[in-house]
């Protein structure tokens, strides 16, 4: 089976989604925001605080770099797409799929999901977190090579949106 990469803004669903998926096709998940807290040793919003995010930009890098040896579905971070070098490995690779969504909904499905915190998005007001999402939005595009949009979408209906186009076997 070819890797699926899911892309997208904070709240997309890549997690969510690429949970439901690996579970459907009987393979494993590969989370890059989990794979980096172990690497980095600490929580991302520790990290930023700490180390600021351009060092973790460069972490990330590394994480998908090493991601070709993984098999599966691979769960990208929001800020995957911001390095050129990063969309420029997404885009060889073939099934990256964008999960697309309105700000308004991103920032409700953000703004209840106590789990996570996200340094850029938690604590922020709307207009900050547009700002933070508008310039990335031809980033991703750019970077994918199917779009789904997954405004007002549960997440199954979702996984059989990417099944239907991604070609899996
Ligand atoms: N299609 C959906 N409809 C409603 N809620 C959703 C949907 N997809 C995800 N969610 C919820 O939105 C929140 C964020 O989802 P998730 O963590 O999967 O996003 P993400 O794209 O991985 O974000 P991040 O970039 O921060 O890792 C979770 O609480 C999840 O349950
Ligand atoms: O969109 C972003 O820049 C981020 C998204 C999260 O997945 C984490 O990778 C981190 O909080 C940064
Ligand atoms: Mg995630």
């Amino acid at each position: 089976m070819e890797n699926i990469v899911l892309i997208g803004f904070m709240g997309a669903g890549k997690t969510t989604i690429g949970h439901l998926l690996a579970q459907k096709l009987n393979t494993k998940q590969h989370d890059f925001d989990e794979i980096l807290v172990e690497k980095i040793g600490m929580s991302i919003a520790d990290y930023f605080e700490r180390f600021g995010s351009e060092s973790f930009r460069e972490v990330e890098t590394n994480v998908l770099q090493q991601s070709i040896q993984l098999e599966g579905i691979i769960s990208t971070g929001g800020g995957i797409v911001l390095k050129e070098e990063n969309r420029l490995f997404l885009q060889e690779n073939t099934n990256v799929i964008y999960l697309k969504a309105d700000l308004d909904e991103l920032i409700h499905r953000v703004v209840l999901d106590k789990r996570n915190v996200r340094p850029l998005a938690t604590s922020k007001s709307h207009d900050e977190i547009r700002e933070v999402y508008l310039p990335r939005l031809p980033l991703y595009e750019e970077s994918a090579k199917y779009v789904i949009d997954t405004t007002k979408k549960q997440p199954e209906e979702i996984v059989q949106e990417i099944l239907d186009k991604v070609e899996v076997m």
